[in-house]
């Protein structure tokens, strides 16, 4: 018989799990606290962009497969059930906000009266597992035919259908041969298709999924560090990295220097990573991410000096176009986005900033609705005296560098994340800035 399925929390990650479990073929149910985004997921309209998710949701809700509630007592009946609730920062510190997932635990158990499996995918702090294990043996009427499994989650967003149903690995953290077993059966298909699996207790695949992350940032850090000295030089950040990525023991991934990482993962974790380590008497281990942090947060303040200084040494009344509101393309996920944090800085400083994006602009307007949006990427080039490129969507990496030259004030561009093509940008009269590049 085929497994039931409940997925608790629908967001960027729980929605594109839903939808892949479905696809594999299981029975699945989403639940969510927020009405409207069930509501509109039930209607087969995701609440989030992701390449291919609508198709997927609205396939699922038509095989039957897939459905949506926002009450908690219709999932009790499945045989596994996900943990996707968001661990954001807290407000007041560097730390995960754990509510949502102690919530997520404390209203699921009362209802668990059969055999089930409950699975963390949330990022959460090393020792939450254990405290959820604990947690649910106390709360679940079924006693300990309910276990706890912690199985992170390494999507990326843009990516996350291929991702979810093609991992690079799969990591089961698991305090039994059944809890493993149940794992094996459900990931099966990936399993067959040759995905690797890392079986381990519940704090290593924990703390392996906050430092593939710190690892990740470490990286676009370490050669956003080289990237300030390189421009000092005279040196090429780009060819430099081609240079270092043809050794594989380096690998040319995440070696794209530029204006920094963003997002709801790799910032929020990274503190949380730090957080957790000072709780644990191992702050010291962890410095290295503290400047990690402090050199992607450095990038954004890059920018805004060097929009500066290219609109003549004052932004005031200046009117700058920002193309890119998204932390990253093909996604409108604005989270601690690079993109918005250059404009709101800018705008502060008192210049007219214009933003595009063409997937977040609902986003960027409920965070900053001070910032003024345009429709089209030349209506927010108009009259601008200096473009930057933030996001690197490609509708903007394709543009006509003399279309866009036609409506500017002056040909000014700060290329974010050096990947314009500079040659075609200077050759119509440009002036072309990358980060790190001459
Ligand atoms: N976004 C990603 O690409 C990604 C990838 C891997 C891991 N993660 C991790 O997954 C978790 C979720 O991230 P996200 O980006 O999907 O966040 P999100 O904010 O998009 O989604 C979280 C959802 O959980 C819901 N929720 C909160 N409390 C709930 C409760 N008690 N019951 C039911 N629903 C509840 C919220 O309403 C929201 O819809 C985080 O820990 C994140 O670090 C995210
Ligand atoms: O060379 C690079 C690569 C990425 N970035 C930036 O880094 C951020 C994160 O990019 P990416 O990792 O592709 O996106 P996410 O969707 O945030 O995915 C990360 O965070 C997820 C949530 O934890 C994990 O599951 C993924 O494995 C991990 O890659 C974005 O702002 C990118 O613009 C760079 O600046 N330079």
């Amino acid at each position: 018989m085929r497994m039931h399925i409940s997925v608790i929390g629908t967001g960027y990650l729980g929605a594109v799990h839903a939808a892949c479990m479905a696809e594999l073929g299981y029975s699945v149910v989403g639940v969510d606290n927020d009405e409207e985004k069930i509501a509109r997921l039930a209607a087969g309209i995701p609440p989030i962009y992701e390449p291919g998710l609508e198709e997927l949701v609205a396939k699922h809700i038509g095989t039957g497969r897939l459905r949506f509630t926002t009450s908690i007592s219709d999932v009790a009946d499945a045989d596994v059930h996900f943990i996707c609730v968001g661990t954001p920062q807290l407000a007041d510190g560097l730390g995960a906000d754990m509510k949502y997932v102690n919530e997520a635990l404390e209203r699921l158990a009362p209802h668990l009266t059969r055999p089930c499996l409950v699975v963390g995918k949330s990022t959460v702090p090393v020792g939450t597992a254990e405290q959820l294990a604990q947690r649910l043996a106390e709360l679940a009427p079924v006693g300990a035919e309910a276990e706890l499994a912690w199985n992170p989650e390494f999507l990326r967003e843009s990516r996350a259908i291929e991702d979810t149903l093609h991992p690079n690995r799969l990591v089961f953290g698991v305090a039994s041969d059944r809890a493993e077993k149940v794992l094996r059966e459900l990931h099966a298909t990936m399993i067959a298709d040759g995905a690797p699996v890392v079986v381990t207790d519940l704090a290593t695949s924990e703390l392996a999924k906050v430092s593939a992350n710190a690892f990740l940032a470490t990286k676009i850090s370490f050669i956003n560090a080289i990237a300030e000295v390189a421009e000092v030089t005279g040196a090429d950040v780009t060819r430099l990295a081609d240079a270092m990525g043809h050794d594989d023991r380096i690998g040319r991934k995440f070696l794209n220097a530029g204006v920094g990482f963003g997002g709801g993962c790799l910032p929020k974790d990274l503190r949380a990573f730090m957080a957790r380590a000072g709780e644990l008497g191992v702050a010291d281990a962890l410095t290295l991410l503290g400047e990690v942090d402090a050199i992607n947060l450095r990038q954004r303040d890059r920018v805004v000096d060097l929009t500066r200084h290219l609109a003549g040494g004052s932004v005031i009344g200046r009117r700058i176009a920002v193309l890119g509101a998204a932390f990253k393309p093909n996604s409108d996920d604005v989270r601690d986005s690079p993109a918005l944090t250059v404009a709101g800085q800018l705008h502060l400083k008192g210049a007219g900033v214009v933003v595009y994006d063409p997937r977040a602009m609902d986003n960027a307007r409920r965070i900053f609705p001070t910032l003024t949006y345009a429709e089209s990427v030349l209506d927010a080039c108009r009259g601008a005296h200096v473009v930057l490129h933030l996001t690197e969507w490609p509708e903007f990496r394709e543009l006509d560098p003399a279309v866009v030259g036609d409506v500017v004030a002056s040909r000014t561009v700060l290329d974010g994340r050096n990947c314009l093509d500079d040659h075609a940008w200077r050759a119509a009269g440009w002036t072309y800035r990358g980060l790190g590049r001459p």
